[in-house]
Parts: structure tokens; sequence; C-alpha cells
């Protein structure tokens, strides 16, 4: 860093100057240079990492960088009105932003502001954006499922309650209508949810609360938004902003969900601010410290044991990949940090297979644990169905003549995915999850056409709602399956299917 020898006498004649009065010097510097939203200051000997700093003219800056004879901080604000020399003053505080009761159902940026044009948001307390994450003493095992209300992941890949599951795939496959659909199945359920969107276009950010508030979402959820125009550092801070107010309803018990969206472009942000700041680049230019960037981030999800409150933070990172490849930098930093990924595949997507869950290549390490156990019961064998169905469809397009045994893996196969086919905004509840699964699994599908399976499938449940309360209602209250009513559920199911049959030849 080159300065000017007028500059340095200028700066020591200052300090010899206020000899007496060094403490207070240290807490206000002068900056050297400003320019991409990165300003070097000289004079805050004291400065702490992380640390706000206030420039002129209402503008914030955040220290990033403690050199030896300089700070380098980002802004937070315009650039424009700041110039070299200008007076820059040491807070004390590092960042923080409102917390509490009051931000729900409040669209905000990365600083608390709010931005859904509702008036200021004026809340009790406040947080600091950066916390270390909870520790081992104070945590316990994910054993309480998180309904996302998708027969799929419900099924297969299931989520519990402070678990991280990274949805990955390829732009344009339905990465954020899964997480919004898991936001809008957590009505009612005692949870609150955070949406923090990053480096999005406003619109899509605007069509999102929309949905959220037409889905009656909005009233337990907080969006972060930190758009596309925003500064850097601004989309940097997002998702630890974000977090902090989930840890806010994490520390009164309760359970909190909370939408990354998406990680990536945090990582694009933090990358051009690390350049900005001149940190050495490493692969993909990214800084070294870039898997740090997202493992402190994702270890403040956590479930708490009774003692902290039993409180917990779920956390659905979003990750984009180019070209299917989940083997790049960035997507196997988030894989190994997260318990699990629902990976999600273009090609599925336009073959129609919605929501495009590649089942294969989907794990959650909590797995069963975090299911009920009327779903355990009934979505034991699903992903082996699936796997021996993608196999023999592999082979069977080469043979024409097939033997009985193998047809039968085909169309049962065929059917599973059926029933794993989803609209976008049409969450299903447990026990239709539950139904629809247990007629899969005894057979009642055998004598339809693939076909059919939708139809039969959303009028046995509409059935069942409309005449058969109680099966619905045992499930949902001792959510398993006795042996009892295994049987009622089958005598239901077998009358139903003639009954729609007849239907069906009738029509
Ligand atoms: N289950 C579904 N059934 C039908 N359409 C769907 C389904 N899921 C997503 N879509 C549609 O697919 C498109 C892409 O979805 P979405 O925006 O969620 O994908 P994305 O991967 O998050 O995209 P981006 O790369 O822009 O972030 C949207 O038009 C959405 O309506």
């Amino acid at each position: 860093m080159g300065l000017r020898p007028d500059e340095i006498s200028a700066l020591i004649k200052e300090q010899i100057k206020h000899f007496d009065d060094i403490i207070e010097l240290k807490d206000v510097g002068t900056v050297m240079t400003v320019g991409d939203g990165v300003s070097l200051i000289h004079g805050l000997d004291n400065a702490m990492l992380g640390e706000l700093l206030a420039f002129p003219n209402d503008v914030y800056g955040m220290v990033m960088n403690l050199d030896e004879d300089c700070v380098g901080a980002v802004l937070l604000g315009s650039e424009s009105t700041i110039k070299e020399g200008d007076e820059v003053k040491r807070t004390g505080k590092i960042m923080e932003i409102p917390v509490g009761d009051e931000m729900l159902g409040r669209v905000v940026n990365p600083l608390g502001q709010a931005i859904d044009g509702n008036g200021e948001i004026i809340t009790a307390h406040t947080r600091p954006i950066e916390r270390v994450a909870s520790g081992v003493m104070t945590r316990k095992s994910v054993d309480q499922p998180l309904q996302t209300g998708i027969t799929s992941i419900d099924a297969i890949i299931p989520i519990g309650r402070g678990q991280r599951e990274l949805i990955i795939g390829d732009r344009q496959t339905g990465k954020t209508a899964i997480a919004i659909d898991t936001i809008l199945n957590q009505k009612d359920q005692d949870i609150y949810c955070v949406y923090v969107a990053i480096g999005q276009k406003n619109s899509t950010v605007a069509q999102i609360v929309e949905k959220l508030r037409k889905g009656g979402a909005m009233e337990y959820t907080t969006v972060v938004s930190a758009s596309a125009s925003e500064l850097a550092p601004v989309q940097y801070i997002a998702p630890y902003a974000g977090c902090a107010i989930a840890e806010e309803w994490l520390d009164q018990g309760k359970d909190v969900l909370i939408v990354y969206d998406d990680l990536s472009k945090h990582a694009v942000a933090y990358r051009t601010v690390s350049l900005l700041l001149k940190r050495p680049p490493g692969r993909e230019a990214y800084p070294g410290d870039v898997f740090y960037l997202h493992s402190r981030l994702l270890e403040r999800a956590c479930r708490l044991n009774e003692e902290n409150g039993g409180g917990s933070i779920t956390a659905l990172p979003i990750i984009e990949t180019q070209a299917g490849d989940i083997s790049a930098y960035i997507p196997t930093n988030v894989i190994s940090i997260t318990d699990g990924q629902i990976f999600l595949q273009q090609e599925l997507f336009n073959a129609g297979f919605r929501p495009a869950i590649d089942t294969g290549l989907s794990v959650s390490r909590v797995g069963s644990a975090a299911q009920i156990k009327a779903m355990k019961q009934v979505s034991g064998s699903l992903k082996l169905e699936l796997a021996q169905y993608a196999e023999m469809q592999a082979f069977a397009q080469f043979g024409s003549d097939l033997d009985a045994a193998t047809k039968a893996t085909l169309d049962h196969g065929a059917k599973v995915r059926e029933v794993l086919k989803q609209a976008q905004y049409s969450p299903r509840t447990v026990s239709t999850q539950v139904i629809t699964l247990f007629a899969l699994k005894y057979g009642f599908t055998k004598t339809l056409e693939v076909e059919q399976v939708a139809a039969f499938m959303d009028q046995l449940v509409e059935h069942i709602n409309m005449t058969q309360r109680d099966i619905i209602d045992e499930i949902n209250e001792q959510k398993a399956i006795s042996a009892d009513l295994e049987k009622r559920m089958k005598d239901v199911m077998s009358a139903f299917v003639t009954q729609f049959e007849k239907t069906q030849t009738k029509g």
C-alpha cells in the first residue's frame, strides 16, 4: 500500500498534536482509500474483527481485515459520499439485527430494515449477526419429524427438526419450490420460518412473498432479502442475519425452519468481498476460508436439549450446480457439512417427474429417526423399489420379452413414481401420505393402469376423508398403524378399488 509522504506527515503531525488523548484517537481513524465497496482506514488500532464502523453520512462499514498499518472494511451503504481523509469512528459493537415476534410477516434487508413498505419495525431486542454455534452438551439428537408435505421427501428422505438438509440441483429444477412448499406446510405446526433470499431478482422475491401471503404462511414467516442489486457485503451478511432472527426464537424454546436460497450466490458474494480486500485467491478464486464460511453458518442449526429450552433450528440450504456437477468446489463443501441432500435432476424435471428428486443420490443421514411409526411402516421399501425400477427399466429397453416378475416390478415401480409426482403448492398431510403409500404397499393399485393411479389416490383419500374420518384421526393421534387399523384400512380400500373400477369402465 503506497502512502504519500505528505499524507504520512499529516497523520504523524495529527498524532503528535493529540498525544494526550491518544486513547480516543485509536477509536477514530481516517479513510485512506475507498472504492468498490471496500475502504482502507488508518488509525483504528483497537478495531475488532467484525466491528461496525461509522462513516460520515450515516454509512456503516464492517471490519474484515486487520492489517499491520491499516484496517480493511466493507461498506454496507453507498460509497459515493465517502472520500479520502474522512473520519471513521469505531462503534464498539459488532453488527446487530432487530429480532423478535415483530419480525413475523415482514420482509427485511440484512440490516433488519423493512423493505415491504409496511413501516418501520420496532423491536425490543437486537442480536449480533454472528454467534458461536451451540456446544455439544446443549444439544440433543434429532428425533422429531419436520413434515415438508412432499411425499417423496417425507417418505424417503425424511427431515428432522434440527437437521441441515441441502437442496441441490441445476437451475430451474424446482429447488425453491421445495423450500416454499415446506414453509407453506408449516401452517398450524407451531414452527416459525425464515426465508433468506441471497442475490435473487427483486421480482422473484416479490412473487415468493405473494405466494406465502396467499397461503397464509407470512403469519409465521420472516423474509430476509439481499437482492442481486445489493452490494456484495450486504449479500454476504444476509444468511447470518437470518440465522440471528431464528436464534431469538430458538432461545425461546421454539422450533424454527430457515431456508438459505442460495448459498452458491452467497459464496460468490464472499469471493467478491475477499478479492476486493486483496485476500489471496485459492481454488476457483475462492478464498481459503470459504469452507468455514458455510460451516459456521450451518453449525448454528441445532436441536437443543430440554435444559436449554428444547428449541430447534432446521436449515434447508440451497446450492445451484452447473450441469449436475455435485463434485464442484462449493457443492462438495456444503454436502460435507450438511446431514444429507435432496438432489434434483434436470432430466427428471424435463421428463415431467416433479418434484424432480433423484432418490438414488439423495440421502438423509438422520433417516427414519425423524419419521412417525406409521410412515416407517408404509415407506420402508420405497427406495429399494425405485432403485430396482430404474435398473430394470434400463435393461427393459433392450429386450421385448420380459418375464412376469420383471413386468410386475416395472409396473409397480411406475406406479410408485406416479404417486410421488406432486404439483407445486399442494402439500400433502401425513395421513394422506400414509394412506396413499399404504395402498401402494398392499397392492391395491395392481389392477389399475399407471395413468389411473393419480386419480385413484385422489379419490381414495377423499373417500376416506368423507366417510372414514376415524382412520385419519387414528393415524394422526396414534402415529402408528395397529393390526386392527391395518385390517380396517384394507377392507375400506378393497371395497373402494371395486367401486373405482366400476366408475372407470362406465366412464
Ligand atoms: N412440483 C412441481 N410441479 C410443477 N412445476 C414445478 C414443480 N416444482 C417447480 N415447478 C416449476 O419449475 C420452475 C422452476 O422452479 P424453481 O424456481 O423452484 O426452481 P429453482 O431451481 O429454484 O430455480 P432457480 O434456478 O431460478 O433458482 C418454476 O416455474 C416452477 O413453477
